[in-house]
Parts: C-alpha cells; structure tokens; sequence
C-alpha cells in the first residue's frame, strides 16, 4: 500500500509535538492537556522507556504519529527495522541520511514490504541531514566536514530524495534551498522551531514559527516551548495565533 497523505491545509495541523517524557502516563497528561494537537511524535525517550503500546494509544485517538527513531545502521539492519516500523501504521519515520544510499533504499523497500504484510499505509521515511542541535563551527571542526553548512544539508537531502525517501528532517534555515532543489513535494520538517519568548536550549538553527513556515516547512517540530510551559494549552494557542489561524 501507498504511503499515507498528510495534511496539507491548516497550519496548526502541520504543526507536531514531540512527547518527550519517559512514561505513558506523562504522555497521556499531555494528550489530555493539548486536545487540539493533531500530530505528535513518539521519539527515542519514550519509546526505548515504554514501547510501542503509545502508538497503538495515539492511534485510538486519531492522532498522527511521527515515530522519530533515526535508524542509522548499515543497510540490512535498517532494513529490518523499517520493515518493522511500517506495520505500525505510523505518519513518519526518521532515519539519517549518513546512513548512505544502500541503507536509504533498502529501508524504503522494506518499510513498505512491513506495511503491506500488516495491511496499513507505509510511513513516510524521511532523513535527518544534519540535527539542529549542530552549528557550522561544530560540523567544520569536530565532524571535520569540508563543506559549508548549508551545502552539505542541501546534499543529504539530494542523497534522500535519490534514494527514494519522501523527505529530509532539517532546519528551518535551511527549508527553502531543499524546497528549491528537491521540489515542493519533497517534505521538509522542521526541529529547531522556536517562537520569539522562548529559549533556544540546545537548538542552533533555529527560527521562530511564522519565519519557518515561510522559508517553506511543510511541518514544524515544536517541543519545549510548548511541553515545558505551565500551561502547554496556552502556549499551543500563542503559537497559533502568531501564526494568524487561531487554536
Ligand atoms: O535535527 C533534529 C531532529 C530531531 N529533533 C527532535 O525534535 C524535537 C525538538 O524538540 P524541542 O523541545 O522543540 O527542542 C525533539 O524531540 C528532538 O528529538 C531535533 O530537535 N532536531
């Protein structure tokens, strides 16, 4: 079966929160807090503490999944764990694209072998190119990458569309060259995402929510500046109404 559609219309669908906590019952106060949040994604805290029973959790309440594990291996291990990730039914999928183009496709192949044997919808595999918690000074000296920053996120992006992937995670700064070069079909979602009465916290290439859909996110990752507010509902809203499309 083909990959699943993703919204295109409302902003505020495009907008997915990570539940980054380490029990079901801290996920479940924040799904129960933020009702109108209608994508959420399951990363590598909650799912290594608890499982996969959180996917089958959001499912129940029709929410969208991201499931961001960054399988990063080499090819026939990733494939193994793509082909297990597309009987999960999920939106999303991460995977980094250093992994290389053997690995990107062979995951590609096999997620939508795991989702046809489960009978659901492939996820979408998308590659990380470069976190957004690394800056230029960081890439060029501790990674010893030759390249300027944003040419080497335009690459790995080039390396996931080649291989078959359905899009890039990347920073919002560097949205609107991918969308460029890779075509505005070819998803951009954006980490780093943080609105003007916010820390950065580890985040280095980062901007604010307006900013970053308009250099071109298809959908923005927004996770502390709303999961760590006193009351994450309110801060949803702020967020919302910068964006001009209410809560
Ligand atoms: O390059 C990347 C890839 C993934 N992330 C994930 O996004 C969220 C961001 O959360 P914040 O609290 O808004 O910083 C988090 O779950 C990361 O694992 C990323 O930040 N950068």
């Amino acid at each position: 079966m083909s990959a699943v559609p993703l919204p295109s219309s409302s902003l505020k669908e495009r907008i997915i929160v990570p539940l980054d906590v380490p029990t079901v019952e801290e996920a479940i106060v924040l799904l129960d807090r933020l009702p109108d949040v209608t994508f959420w994604k399951v990363g590598l805290e909650l799912f290594v503490s608890t499982g996969a029973g959180i996917l089958t959790l959001l499912k129940q309440q029709d929410k969208r999944i991201f499931l961001d594990l960054k399988f990063h291996d080499i090819p026939n291990t990733m494939a193994g764990a793509c082909r297990a990730a597309g009987r999960y039914g999920v939106d999303l999928v991460t995977l980094h694209a250093t992994a290389g183009r053997d690995a990107l496709m062979a995951s590609v192949e096999a997620a939508h072998q795991g989702a046809a044997v489960a009978g659901c919808h492939a996820p979408h595999l998308i590659a990380v190119t470069l976190l957004t918690s690394i800056d230029a000074r960081t890439l060029a000296f501790d990674l010893k990458v030759p390249l300027e920053l944003p040419d080497y996120a335009l690459q790995m992006a080039l390396l996931a569309k080649e291989s078959g992937l359905s899009g890039v995670v990347c920073s919002p700064k560097e949205a609107q060259e991918i969308r460029d070069t890779c075509g505005a079909d070819f998803l951009r979602v954006c980490p780093g995402v943080r609105p003007a009465w916010t820390q950065a916290g580890d985040q280095r290439r980062s901007l604010t929510p307006a900013a970053a859909f308009q250099a071109g996110a298809s959908f923005l990752v927004i996770g502390r500046p709303i999961t760590a507010q006193p009351d994450p509902a309110a801060a949803f809203a702020r967020i919302c109404d910068e964006l001009d499309v209410g809560s």
